[in-house]
């Protein structure tokens, strides 16, 4: 892991004011990644994030960028080298959307060819046609189209590091799902360095490799995986604000390809019910799945259906087998599923339909036991060459 910005014992005092608003932050952001500071109201993010690219001036510390002390650099030559978002999106209103994204270019000198090839290539990465929206006025964008445009434009100049201080705060929760999914998209072919602020704790979950939590003055509550975070929140602090949902939104995380599948006996659909019965019976289980010949599941069928006598064969009784889930699904997305079903379970199949297995509520009690015994494991592991060292 390289370490691309180095925030060494970072402090800002405004006058006038008797604390801190950021108190002696120290912390390693990794190149590629993104890092998300989240935190109460007030407690110091945008502060914090305005002393990286010296917006405002640290009264003490340092701020290391690729090995390089950054703190006494000319800050607008910094700020070439970090692009940066505001939640007020902050668009030149009198220039159109291709003259703002040319900012940092223009300033840069490149040449008028380069520049304009450079629109072009951030308006579509982030979905806006050149040709219908270069020309534009940023009034004549919808709120989200704007955020874009933000994000473009702080893209301009190709900086390896991206500021984003709550860049969809002001979008509705749909089109803030859109636009997270499509920064997420653009992340995995950029990979830019990413600080960015959210006081909402699903966003960083969603969006963040790693998260910073933050309480009073930006001091470090836990600096972690979001994975980590909600299988051991560091303090009451961090599990206060991850809230009650942290077992469920651990559930967002993890995949049915990730854990161990339930069996259940199946039977094929031209089997015979009395089959049927002895296979359930033999089984620690209430019903058995009747499967098609390609082993596609198709009904539940329960020891009850077959006492019920008559003679409908195995495809005809029962209940239909839905709930249907591939490996790739979430355990959030399963558990949803789930919910709705007949037997409280969801049946796994492949790419072509066929049967793979089944999760039930056991499968996730299992894997959740799972991800708390490789988290305590981490920790040891974690603990254990200190005390080696210490000891
Ligand atoms: N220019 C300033 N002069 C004096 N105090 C300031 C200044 N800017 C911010 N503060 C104070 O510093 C503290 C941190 O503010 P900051 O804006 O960094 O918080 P935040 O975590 O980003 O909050 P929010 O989530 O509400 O945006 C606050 O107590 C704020 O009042």
């Amino acid at each position: 892991m390289t370490i691309k910005i180095q925030l060494n014992e970072l402090t800002k005092r405004f006058t006038g004011q008797a604390d801190p608003a950021v108190d002696a932050l120290s912390m390693d952001i990794p190149e590629g990644e993104i890092v998300i500071f989240v935190g109460p109201s007030g407690c110091g993010k945008t502060t914090t994030m305005k002393l990286i690219n010296r917006l405002i001036e640290p009264s003490s510390g340092r701020i290391i960028l690729d090995d390089e002390d950054v703190t006494k650099v000319n800050p607008d030559q910094l700020r070439r080298r970090i692009g940066y978002v505001i939640q007020q999106i902050g668009l030149y209103p009198h220039m159109t959307i291709a003259e703002n994204i040319a900012t940092v270019p223009k300033m840069l000198g490149w040449s008028k060819k380069r520049i304009a090839e450079r629109v072009d290539e951030l308006l579509s990465l982030v979905s806006l046609e050149p040709r219908t929206f270069a020309h534009r006025y940023p009034k004549e964008l919808s709120g989200g189209q704007r955020q874009r445009v933000g994000v473009a434009r702080a893209m301009g100049g190709d900086p390896d590091v991206m500021l984003m201080d709550e860049p969809f705060g002001a979008i509705d929760p749909i089109n803030r799902d859109r636009l997270q999914n499509e920064f997420l998209r653009i992340q995995s072919e950029i990979k830019k360095t990413i600080v960015f602020v959210t006081h909402d704790i699903d966003e960083a979950i969603k969006m963040g490799n790693r998260i910073a939590i933050l309480g009073d003055q930006s001091r470090i509550q836990q600096y972690d995986t979001p994975e980590s975070i909600l299988v051991s929140p560091a303090n009451d602090f961090v599990a206060d604000f991850i809230g009650r949902g942290a077992a469920l939104k651990r559930c967002d995380l993890s995949r049915v390809e990730d854990i161990e599948l339930t069996h259940w006996p199946t039977v094929d659909e031209s089997a015979s019910r009395e089959e049927a019965r002895r296979l359930i019976q033999q089984s620690d289980k209430g019903a058995a799945l009747v499967l098609d010949t390609q082993q596609r599941p198709r009904r539940w069928v329960g020891l009850d259906h077959l006492l019920r006598g008559g003679d409908q064969p195995l495809s005809e009784i029962g209940l239909p087998a839905d709930a249907v889930v591939r490996p790739s699904a979430t355990l959030g997305d399963t558990l949803n599923e789930m919910l709705t079903a007949r037997y409280a379970s969801a049946i796994v199949v492949d790419g072509d339909g066929a049967y793979l297995g089944v999760v039930d509520i056991e499968s996730i009690n299992e894997a959740v036991r799972g991800m708390r015994a490789a988290e305590r494991k981490r920790l040891r592991d974690q603990l254990e060459p200190e005390q080696a060292s210490g000891g």
